[in-house]
């Protein structure tokens, strides 16, 4: 069992996101206004962003779903990408949109950009929860982003630490002292 102690402050409560969530939507619904999208959530952490931004969209979307991990089990990237599970729809021709809960170094995105590029979609977008834009290593951006944090190891909506505190309603910095 983790610890409770390891959480140190809250930097965005369960209104704080869910009213961010709600702008998001609303932006993304406009500006896809027309067409039809497919949402790639990517697991495990984007889970609960996913599912809280679908519900906020209101023009026709599918769902997809992609397991991929960079981070084996504690708070530093391995540097590569590995695929646990892939959608399994064509996506030729198709608008998707890329759901990631957080960009740290950017690698786990950058890496699924190219893969779905090949892919011949109709367009990429990019949408990320967080980003932390310090610690990027590959040059990668998102095209819709919810908060713009700093260098902290950030835990809950969806975000963990070794699979703990997922679950968390809000986001909160895992204290330094548990991990370094
Ligand atoms: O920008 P990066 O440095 O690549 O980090 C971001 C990625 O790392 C985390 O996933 P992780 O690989 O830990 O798997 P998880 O989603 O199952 O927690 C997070 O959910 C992003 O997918
Ligand atoms: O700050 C973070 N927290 C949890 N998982 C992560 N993966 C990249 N950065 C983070
Ligand atoms: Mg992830």
């Amino acid at each position: 069992m983790i610890d409770p102690k390891t959480i140190g402050e809250v930097i965005y409560t369960r209104e704080d996101i869910k009213k961010r969530v709600e702008e998001l939507g609303k932006q993304i619904s406009e500006e896809y206004a027309g067409k039809e999208i497919i949402l790639v959530c990517i697991l495990k952490g984007s889970f609960a962003f996913t599912a809280d931004l679908a519900r906020e969209i209101d023009i026709p979307c599918s769902i997809e779903f992609m397991q991929v991990s960079s981070y084996s089990n504690g708070t530093t990237t391995s540097g590569s990408l590995k695929i646990i599970k892939d959608i399994n729809v064509p996506v030729d021709g198709k608008h998707l949109l890329i759901i990631e809960d957080i960009i740290d170094t950017g690698i786990t995105l950058n890496n699924l950009k190219k893969m779905f590029d090949t892919r011949n979609p109709a367009s990429v977008k990019l949408c990320a929860f967080l980003d932390k834009p310090s610690r990027r290593q590959a040059p990668i951006e998102a095209d819709y982003v919810g908060f713009t944090v700093e260098d902290n190891f950030l835990v809950g909506y969806g975000l963990d630490y070794a699979q703990h505190f997922r679950n968390l309603p809000y986001i909160a910095i895992l204290k330094e002292e548990y991990y370094k």
